[in-house]
């Protein structure tokens, strides 16, 4: 596997004072991050967060998704149990890239879904590649995990991979009128599990 670790520091947040992994993928060149609490390589299931990068719910605070509050949702849980690990994957805009999503927005803005956008661009509607977690995990002793996720696609992908989900937790939040419609595209396309957007209860994978 070509995603080598790099380095370790703390990270202190709001919500708690996370370890930050760096790792290399020297086939790619991508730069991934690992955040982990307390004890994590004892054994037992961790609970966990996948997140793929979006600079724009990430970071800019946009109201198109949900990635920004799944992410503040996401450590906010972890540092409740005391316990768990964030995967910061550089998978921008499903795999395709920041400035192609710009390009997949501008679709939509004319009206195109999430799914069309990325179709008329001429890329499958998601790219991502969930083998990196591998050795990711592995470095941190991590051998199963309670996923933080509404999309089974990511459960059947990780597992797929060898990584058993013993648990699957919804992350429901931060609907708003600006994400409806990719929130609908995405559990009509995409499979997602949003049928009842605000609730937090926990579902086996
Ligand atoms: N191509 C494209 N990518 C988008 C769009 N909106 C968000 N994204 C990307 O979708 C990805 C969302 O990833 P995750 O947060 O892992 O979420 P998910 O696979 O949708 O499933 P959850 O685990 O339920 O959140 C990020 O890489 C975003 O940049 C869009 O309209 N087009
Ligand atoms: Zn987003």
């Amino acid at each position: 596997m070509s995603v080598v670790f790099v380095a370790a520091s703390k990270l202190p947040t709001p919500f708690a004072e996370f370890t930050m992994h760096g790792f290399l993928d020297e086939a790619t060149g991508k730069e991934h991050v690992v955040l982990s609490l307390g004890d994590v390589g004892d054994g037992q299931p961790v609970l966990g967060r996948v997140h793929s990068e979006c600079l724009t719910g990430d970071a800019l605070f946009s109201l198109r998704c949900d990635c920004g509050f799944q992410l503040e949702a996401a450590l906010r849980a972890i540092a409740d149990e005391g316990r768990g690990v964030l995967l910061y994957l550089r998978q921008e805009g499903r795999g395709i890239g920041l400035l192609n999503k710009i390009r997949a927005y501008e679709l939509q803005d004319g009206g195109a879904d999430t799914v069309e956008a990325n179709e008329r661009l001429g890329f499958p509607a998601d790219m991502r590649e969930y083998g990196i977690c591998l050795p990711m995990l592995a470095h941190l002793g991590i051998r199963e995990l309670k996923l933080m996720t509404n999309n089974p696609r990511k459960v059947k992908a990780l597992e797929g991979f060898g990584i058993p989900v013993t648990e699957r937790k919804p992350l429901k939040t931060g609907l708003n009128p600006h994400n409806r419609k990719y929130l609908a595209t995405k559990a009509g396309k995409l499979g997602h599990m949003l049928g009842s957007l605000h609730q937090d209860e926990v579902e086996q994978p």
